[in-house]
């Protein structure tokens, strides 16, 4: 089924085997413009860019998921499904539920806990921690050994509310569950690549700290987070 609703490719071939996907549409065109060589644009669909281009001699396509578990689950289940994507690794920011998590920190997730009913919807799982995939994760360590990028690796909340009414809840969160942060896709996309077969991984930027209130500006998400856009490239 493709073209599919919202991504407009005819040609399998225009994307590439394995896909970094930010939140941030923008945060794509970032990466396509400063570190891929012949890039071409393959999405439009709602602003969802998305691009092809080689790094070095390595063919990679970086698109935009969306904020939100529902949204990389349209995404990411289209790539994996009707384009035959096989790696998925998203780029995202988080946020700090730890002080020993600093700003422009590079996360790699382990295990992504959730309170979400995602995988369970869909048929996948009832837990409620998925994990990376191993070998994935593994060509993400490497990478980031040669580049000497210092890589935390966490679990994680992966969760449906930004603006939550218990703003203390989150010290629960990294009691009960072991989780050094949070973001909002991680869970979906384990839970897509489990059901398809497929290998997913999740690297992050500390945006902010629930802890000390710090926090990065909207051109910074979009723009400065290099380290873990290097570090996803090199483990091509
Ligand atoms: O920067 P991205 O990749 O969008 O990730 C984080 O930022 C958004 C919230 O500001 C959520 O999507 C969260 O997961
Ligand atoms: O989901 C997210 C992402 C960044 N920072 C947060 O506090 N939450």
């Amino acid at each position: 089924m493709i073209p599919t609703p919202h991504i407009e490719v005819e040609n399998k071939d225009l994307i590439a085997k394995t896909v970094l996907m930010p939140g941030d549409p923008l945060r794509a065109k970032y990466i396509a413009d400063n570190f891929l060589t012949k890039v071409e644009k393959i999405n439009d669909v709602r602003n969802m860019w998305g691009y092809t281009g080689y790094y070095g001699k390595k063919k990679v396509t970086v698109m935009g998921s969306g904020m939100g578990m529902p949204s990389i689950g349209i995404y990411s289940y289209e790539l994996y499904n009707f384009y035959g994507v096989e790696n998925i690794i998203r780029i995202g920011s988080c946020g700090a539920y730890t002080k020993d998590l600093n700003l422009y920190d590079v996360v790699l997730v382990n295990q992504a806990y959730s309170e979400s009913s995602y995988a369970k919807t869909m048929g996948v799982s009832s837990r409620k921690t998925l994990s990376a995939s191993k070998p994935l994760n593994n060509k993400i360590i490497k990478a980031g050994e040669k580049l000497n990028i210092k890589l935390h690796i966490c679990n994680i909340h992966s969760s449906d509310v930004f603006y939550r009414l218990k703003h203390d809840e989150f010290k629960e969160i990294h009691e009960k569950y072991g989780a050094d942060a949070v973001e909002m896709e991680s869970f979906a996309l384990f839970a897509n690549a489990k059901a398809l077969k497929k290998k997913a991984a999740c690297l992050l930027t500390v945006s902010d700290s629930l802890i000390t209130h710090e926090a990065t500006t909207s051109q910074e998400r979009q723009e400065a987070f290099t380290k873990m856009m290097e570090v996803a490239l090199n483990s091509l």
